[in-house]
């Protein structure tokens, strides 16, 4: 299918560098310590080794009989699962075992209940050639390496760590974000009264600040007086404040002004992009973090993607991010001197929605970032939607 090019150059810093500069100007916050179990989602700023072995003792590998000596065995005794202690069985004994329970001692095999008969009190049976039994540490020895650092934790490697007995992890913290929504016309909840819109932003702020590795901690409507907006920037007290809207050149927008006013530091403003044209990352003096996400849904999402979601992995002590690349088809409006990005499903390009639609976006599965000499069946990066 013919690719389109329309419309003159767009203006802005390269999509590509405006996705590095966020994934490498800022530096991973602080590590601190905490239970493996609250660990979900953070990043390992120190490598976890076991402090216990696994097996932590000795236990029986399957459900039978545990026996010393030669047969047939005489059974004395019954040892189940959490039982402290197992003490010691007799030459010519038997004592019969839950699988994971401790075995005596001395015992030399484990007979599952498969490989042995009793006849009155005694056992009779053959030892293949396994013992049964699992030995303490034939897993992991105390001092293996469980988790290298740089690892985002999960469930599995939590349960892994707690395993291998250890109680206290070190991990980067998590990076608070404020999300400031302006604009008059925007209502939070219900129903828009005429010439309001509903937010479309704090979900998927949200969302993609908890996979990235960090927390929403405040979601609020701002008014579009400047005056409003400024104290909102000055009073929040996260690493990362969001501002949605007040993105552009219009008389409400007034975030750019307010950023000067505080000396603010510019990393991205404005991306050779379509959309998300607007979008901007600044940092003020004392460290927080601001992303300006345009106000139009469709172009929030793309800066979300573009500029959020990489500082915070990078705050979150996340490794560099590579982002996938697959082969796209279809039909795109293609940006000359800039990045045209357009959400796809299975490899094909949707229907453009336009900047202000979510709609097409929300059947895809990510979206393509299609550079101006793109054509039908080129690889591209992918934005996963949230
Ligand atoms: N003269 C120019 N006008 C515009 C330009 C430009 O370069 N020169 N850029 C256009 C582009 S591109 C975009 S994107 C928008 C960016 O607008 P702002 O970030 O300043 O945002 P607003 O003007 O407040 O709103 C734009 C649009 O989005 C709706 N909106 C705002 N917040 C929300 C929200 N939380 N949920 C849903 N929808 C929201 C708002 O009602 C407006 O319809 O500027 C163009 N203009
Ligand atoms: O960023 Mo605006 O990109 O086209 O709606």
């Amino acid at each position: 299918m013919p690719v389109t090019q329309q419309r003159p150059p767009v203006a802005g810093l390269a999509w590509a560098d405006a996705y590095a500069a966020a994934r490498d100007r800022p530096t991973p916050l602080p590590a601190e310590t905490c239970a493996p179990e609250d660990s979900q989602g953070r990043t390992l700023a120190e490598p976890v080794l076991a402090v216990a072995p696994v097996p932590a003792f000795d236990a029986a590998a399957m459900d039978g009989y545990a026996v010393a000596g030669a047969g047939p065995w005489r059974v004395a005794g019954l040892i189940l699962a959490g039982a402290p202690e197992a003490g010691l069985i007799a030459a010519g004994r038997a004592a019969e075992i839950a699988t994971g329970a401790p075995v005596p001692a001395n015992t030399e095999a484990v007979l599952p209940y498969e490989d042995c008969h009793v006849d009155g009190s005694l056992l009779h049976g053959a030892r293949g050639p396994r013992t049964h039994i699992r030995r303490a540490g034939d897993d992991v020895r105390p001092g293996t390496l469980i988790v290298p650092a740089g690892r985002v934790m999960t469930a599995t490697r939590i349960a892994a760590v707690v395993q291998a007995g250890v109680e206290r992890i070190r991990v980067h913290r998590r990076p608070e974000v404020t999300l400031l929504v302006t604009g008059d016309e925007v209502v939070l909840t219900g129903r828009p009264g005429p010439g309001q819109v509903r937010d479309s932003f704090t979900g998927i702020v949200d969302a993609v600040t908890m996979r990235a590795g960090g927390t929403l901690h405040t979601a609020r409507l701002v008014g579009d007086h400047p005056a409003d907006l400024g104290e909102a920037l000055d009073r929040a007290a996260t690493e990362v404040v969001v501002v949605s809207g007040s993105s552009s050149a219009g008389a409400a927008d007034h975030l750019h002004a307010l950023l000067g006013e505080r000396g603010a530091e510019w990393h991205v403003r404005g991306v050779a992009s379509r959309p998300g044209h607007p979008q901007a990352l600044a940092s003020l003096p004392g460290g927080r973090w601001v992303v300006s996400l345009p106000g139009n849904p469709y172009a929030g999402m793309v800066s979300i993607l573009t500029l959020l979601e990489p500082l915070l992995r990078t705050l979150a002590g996340r490794p560099p991010a590579t982002l996938p690349r697959m082969p796209v088809t279809g039909t795109a409006r293609l940006m000359a001197g800039g990045v045209r990005i357009a959400p796809q499903r299975d490899g094909v390009l949707l229907p453009p929605g336009g900047s202000a639609g979510l709609t097409s976006v929300a059947d895809a599965d990510s979206l393509a970032v299609l550079p101006d000499d793109w054509a039908s069946g080129d690889p591209a990066w992918q934005l996963t939607v949230p």
